[in-house]
């Protein structure tokens, strides 16, 4: 069973090591998912534990991570696994990390929009930041928690005022806007998913995530403007559509955890050297006059490596860029305020 996960994960993308080392030769990495006991954290730990790149994994929370910490332990694969709760343990959990994963925080129900989260998760997310400044300040952040768009800027500023900030440790994990951009493009194209790429950049809610389908591999000639507007539509709104269908029962997570251990896979794949890992991020840029933006990001043994550009949009793409500045501009300018401010 193990290694039938193994093999397909392998297939779908590589969340095992390509080239390089064997799991007995990659170094020492240890990982936190901080709000480990929730819809993303489960499958998000368990995802994990199966990361042969991981030798020591923390599942942090303010409750329930005896209970997840004592069943992933059980999998059979290289990381040592501890469970931490209460705010008290919290240091145990951060010390000595390399990445620290962090899906700590409330969900949306139908009718709410992510910045609707703010109120709550904002505090949690800089409450959570200011320990990792303190106790495992190298660590790269993958930031999950809602909306993406504001908590990015508040850990960013939670680090300045620390001293600890390194612009090329954060991240605003983006990668559901690719996996869904890639799963509908698939369908629509009629074309096998597992060599799919659309790169995804902006921001990370509604028509801030602004999907480049004029750059999908491998192209598709049959495609019309109004199925490309479907699809960008589609994408942003791939978050709405699971919060609906959830009715109430929260937002995506299992798909987010594949995400999430996707991206923190090709994070610890830079941390340990291996070459040309690019992925799409939410990180300091300067490639808009925005001072966050996604876009593809070279990952290496720093973090981020490189920033790479926006490269040539189509007329639709352009507009989608424009329109969407105003409205991420203002979700980051939350952000700073609110950790400036409290
Ligand atoms: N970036 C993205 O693409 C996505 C982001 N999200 C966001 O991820 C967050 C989590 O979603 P779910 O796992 O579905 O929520 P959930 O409510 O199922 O789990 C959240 C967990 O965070 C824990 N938590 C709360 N305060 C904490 C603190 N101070 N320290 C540590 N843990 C704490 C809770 O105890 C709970 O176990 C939400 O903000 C959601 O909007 C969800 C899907 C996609
Ligand atoms: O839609 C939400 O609230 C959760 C999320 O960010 C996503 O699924 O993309």
């Amino acid at each position: 069973m193990l290694r039938s996960i193994q093999s397909s994960l392998r297939r779908s993308k590589n969340l095992l090591p390509r080239r390089g080392y064997s799991s007995d030769s990659a170094p020492e990495r240890k990982v936190a998912v901080l709000g480990a006991a929730g819809g993303i954290g489960q499958p998000l730990a368990l995802l994990m534990k199966l990361n042969p790149l991981v030798s020591n994994l923390a599942l942090y929370d303010i409750a329930g991570t005896p209970g997840v910490a004592a069943d992933v332990s059980h999998v059979n694969t290289r990381s040592e696994v501890a469970g931490y709760m209460g705010e008290d343990q919290l240091v145990k959990a951060l010390e000595g990390c390399d990445v620290v994963i962090i899906p700590a925080g409330v969900p949306r129900k139908p009718g709410m929009t992510r910045d609707d989260l703010f109120n709550i998760n904002a505090g949690i997310v800089k409450s959570l930041c200011t320990a990792i400044a303190k106790y495992c300040p190298h660590a790269l952040v993958n930031m999950i928690s809602n909306p993406v768009n504001s908590t990015v800027p508040i850990a960013a500023e939670v680090f300045k005022k620390a001293g600890t900030y390194d612009e090329k440790k954060l991240f605003g994990v983006t990668m559901l806007d690719v996996v869904r951009a890639k799963t509908f493009y698939a369908g629509k194209a009629n074309v096998p998913v597992e060599g799919v790429n659309v790169p995804v950049v902006g921001g990370h809610a509604g028509i801030t995530i602004l999907p480049l389908f004029s750059q999908a591999t491998p192209k598709a000639n049959n495609l019309s403007d109004e199925d490309i507007t479907a699809l960008t539509k589609r994408t942003q709104d791939g978050g709405t559509e699971v919060v609906e269908a959830k009715a109430g029962k929260g937002s995506a997570t299992l798909s987010m955890a594949y995400a999430g251990a996707m991206f923190a896979d090709a994070c610890l794949k830079g941390l340990n050297g291996v070459p040309d890992v690019v992925e799409c991020s939410f990180v300091q840029s300067s490639i808009t006059e925005l001072p966050f933006f996604a876009s593809k990001v070279r990952l290496g043994k720093n973090g981020v490596e490189e920033v790479l550009g926006l490269g040539p949009l189509s007329d639709y793409e352009k507009q989608g860029l424009e329109s969407l500045k105003p409205e991420l501009k203002s979700s980051i300018e939350k952000g700073i305020k609110f950790a400036n401010q409290s």
